[in-house]
């Protein structure tokens, strides 16, 4: 029985001798089944000896990943409705990853945010991997905001709405300004929760960050609270979409001092954002050193936090606590 064709009836009558065939349906089927066998083995060996398949493998268990747990979480968080309360469901859904990846997180500076007012956020976006990073530190009452693509995600765009994130469209300069400005004043009246922006506005794993968009820094000194500038060390040792790596390894995640905008207005938006960019780039530059060996990072040498202590625009408030 082959199949549930019994040998004796296949092939039919007529053709050639019915034992020859039955040993040659035998042999395919062995040969099916080796193969069958065979598949998961060379995906095995594909895993283990070549980088791109790694790194696809990865990547897709990544958004696999984040799918699989905002379809779950989801109709929890709808429980709750649209609340920043949901972000803890997403912190909590994210954490395990980094276990899984076998990527170590360093946090320092994180006492900085140890602070009972509200502040802007700022930080350098490399990769979605920064999601790994950002629910290390990002505190329980702060929202970022995304590009407005993610919320056409399905399960993933629901779970971020129900979470409070707020959406801008990129390409569509006045309204992303007016959901800035909502923001800022949502902060004033409500007094209830933190922002984080990726100024560079886009991903970046060049060795130098993108010059920054204003709106975060529009946002900040509109509302009148402080920045916190935050920087995640280079993921070039174990992350890259262009080489097609992802292996393990460590990821630093400083947390600089405040830059304050009390009294500021929007005609100081422009070196506030270089100064607070200078201030990351520095910084960047000495993790790159530290962690990556590299020594071409932007400006490096001049210490963190020096220049832009030193040269911060007349007027502007900047709390330098670490290596003045
Ligand atoms: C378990 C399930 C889990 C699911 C998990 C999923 C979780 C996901 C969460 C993670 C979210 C991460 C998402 C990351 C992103 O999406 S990054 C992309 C979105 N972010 C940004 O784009 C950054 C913010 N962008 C800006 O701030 C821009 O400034 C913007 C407002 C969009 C305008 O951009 P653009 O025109 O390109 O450039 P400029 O910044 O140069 O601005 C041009 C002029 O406009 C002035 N401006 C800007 N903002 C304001 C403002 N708010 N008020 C007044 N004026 C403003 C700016 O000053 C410029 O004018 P001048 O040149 O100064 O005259
Ligand atoms: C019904 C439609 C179903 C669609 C399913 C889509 C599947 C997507 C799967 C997983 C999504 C994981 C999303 C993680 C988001 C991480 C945030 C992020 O990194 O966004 C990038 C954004 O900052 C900048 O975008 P660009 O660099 O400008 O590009």
């Amino acid at each position: 029985m082959l199949l549930g064709i019994p040998c004796a009836t296949y092939p039919p009558p007529g053709l050639s001798s019915s034992a020859s065939s039955c040993r040659g349906s035998m042999m395919e089927v062995v040969l099916l089944h080796g193969l069958l066998l065979l598949l998961p083995l060379a995906a095995l060996l594909l895993y283990r000896y070549n980088a791109t398949f790694h790194y696809f493998c990865k990547m897709a268990f990544f958004n696999c990943w984040i799918i699989a747990m905002a379809t779950l979480l989801s109709p929890f968080a709808a429980l709750r409705g649209r609340s920043v309360e949901n972000m803890k469901l997403l912190r909590a859904a994210i954490l395990p990853l980094k276990h899984l990846y076998g990527i170590k997180m360093k946090v320092w500076g994180s006492e900085h945010l140890k602070t009972e007012e509200l502040y802007v956020i700022v930080c350098n976006h490399q990769a979605s991997l920064d999601l790994m990073g950002m629910v290390e530190v990002i505190p329980d009452r702060c929202v970022p905001i995304a590009k407005k693509e993610l919320l056409y995600m399905g399960m993933v765009g629901w779970a971020c709405w129900l979470s409070g994130i707020i959406f801008i469209d990129r390409y569509r300069r006045e309204d992303a300004i007016n959901v800035i400005s909502q923001t800022a004043r949502t902060m004033r009246r409500e007094n209830v929760r933190e922002v984080w922006i990726f100024p560079e506005g886009t991903r970046n794993q060049d060795k130098s960050m993108l010059p920054f968009k204003r709106g975060a820094f529009h946002l900040a000194v509109e509302a009148q609270v402080p920045i916190f500038p935050i920087v995640f060390s280079p993921y070039w040792d174990f992350f890259s979409s262009k080489e097609k790596k992802f292996t393990s390894g460590t990821c630093t995640i400083q947390i600089l001092p405040k830059v304050e905008t009390q009294g500021l207005s929007s005609t100081d938006v422009p070196e506030l954002t270089e100064t607070v960019r200078q201030a990351m780039a520095d910084a960047l530059a000495e993790m790159s050193a530290s962690c990556c060996g590299d020594q071409s990072a932007e400006k490096p040498g001049e210490g963190l936090w020096t220049r832009a202590c030193r040269d911060r625009p007349r007027g502007m408030a900047l709390t330098c606590q670490r290596g003045d």
